[in-house]
């Protein structure tokens, strides 16, 4: 077990010991900054759970991640100041780099504010991230480190950021984005070809991001702030095989799950998305 960590749900995946792992998951189950919808510290059990629902045997890639070599690190224990959370996660990450440093970890949240601590540690060149928001405020409700300040925190750090199926935002993000050169997509625009032509020149390697209210709200009912006209399931499934399969990726993370009902329709969303990253990295890795 790493230090500051803890297990809530066990998977019924089969799981190997984190020093010998290709994949590893940790949960982030971090809500201190919730402006709407609470609940997301929640998130990581909800979607370990709800992954009992799914086949282990991917029908569209011929794979049975249960014969992969995962390991579930658990979830960390973060405390309520958001600034303490991301040291704490920080601090968990860099250990289970000195464990396992070939392992690509996939963080379960958790709200997206967490999302920072991963890309410090892992240093990626780029963030591609699918996302209602733009999340480009310098602050909000306080906190510099606020889930709506995120990807501008990361861009700050001098990583290139690409943004897809945003359909909200404020007019001074907006002009964030066009003076940093921050490439972002309308969900109302969004295609297979939008993504590949933005990404295929971004350079690597690049940490994935997937805010689970980038899909379309009936899909993600239970997470902070939903918006109605978002992403289909297949969508970002399709773009995460070709990213996964063309590019460097070294993480993904999962965000923005929430609720109070083991097997909600966000969680199972969630949950039915990790099993095909797992599926296609057990593919295409
Ligand atoms: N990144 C995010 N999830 N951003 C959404 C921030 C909340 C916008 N509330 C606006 C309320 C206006 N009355
Ligand atoms: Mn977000
Ligand atoms: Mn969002």
């Amino acid at each position: 077990m790493l230090l500051h960590t803890y297990r809530s749900f066990d998977m019924e995946l089969p799981t190997v010991d984190l020093r010998e792992a290709e994949f590893v998951i940790l949960g982030l189950p971090y809500d201190g900054t919730t402006s709407y919808k609470p609940g997301a510290r929640f998130g990581p059990a909800l979607i370990r759970q709800a992954t009992l629902n799914f086949e282990s045997y991917i029908l569209d890639y011929n794979v049975d991640i249960a014969e992969l070599k995962i390991a579930d690190a658990g979830d960390v224990a973060l405390p309520v100041n958001v600034e303490d959370a991301l040291r704490v996660a920080e601090e968990t990450i860099r250990e289970l780099r000195e464990v396992n440093p070939n392992a690509i970890p996939i963080f379960l949240g958790g709200e997206h504010s967490m999302t920072y601590a991963p890309v410090k540690v892992l240093k990626p060149k780029s963030y591609v991230v699918f996302d209602a928001h733009l999340d480009l405020r310098d602050e909000y409700q306080g906190s510099k480190f606020n889930h709506a300040c995120v990807a501008r925190r990361i861009s700050e750090l001098g990583v290139k950021v690409a943004i897809f199926g945003v359909r909200s935002g404020t007019r001074e993000e907006l002009l964030y984005a066009e003076e940093k050169g921050i490439e972002w997509v309308h969900a109302r625009d969004y295609s297979y070809e939008a993504f590949v032509d933005l990404v295929l020149a971004m350079p690597e390697p690049i940490y994935v991001s997937v805010d689970i209210d980038v899909f379309d709200a009936s899909l993600v009912p239970e997470t902070g702030t939903p918006e109605p006209g978002g992403l289909r399931f297949w969508d970002v499934v399709e773009a995460l095989e070709w990213i996964s399969e063309r590019k460097e990726v070294i993480a993904f993370d999962i965000m923005e799950v929430s609720g109070d009902r083991l097997g909600n329709i966000t969680a199972l969303t969630a949950g039915k998305l990790l099993f095909h990253i797992l599926g296609m990295l057990g593919e295409f890795r």
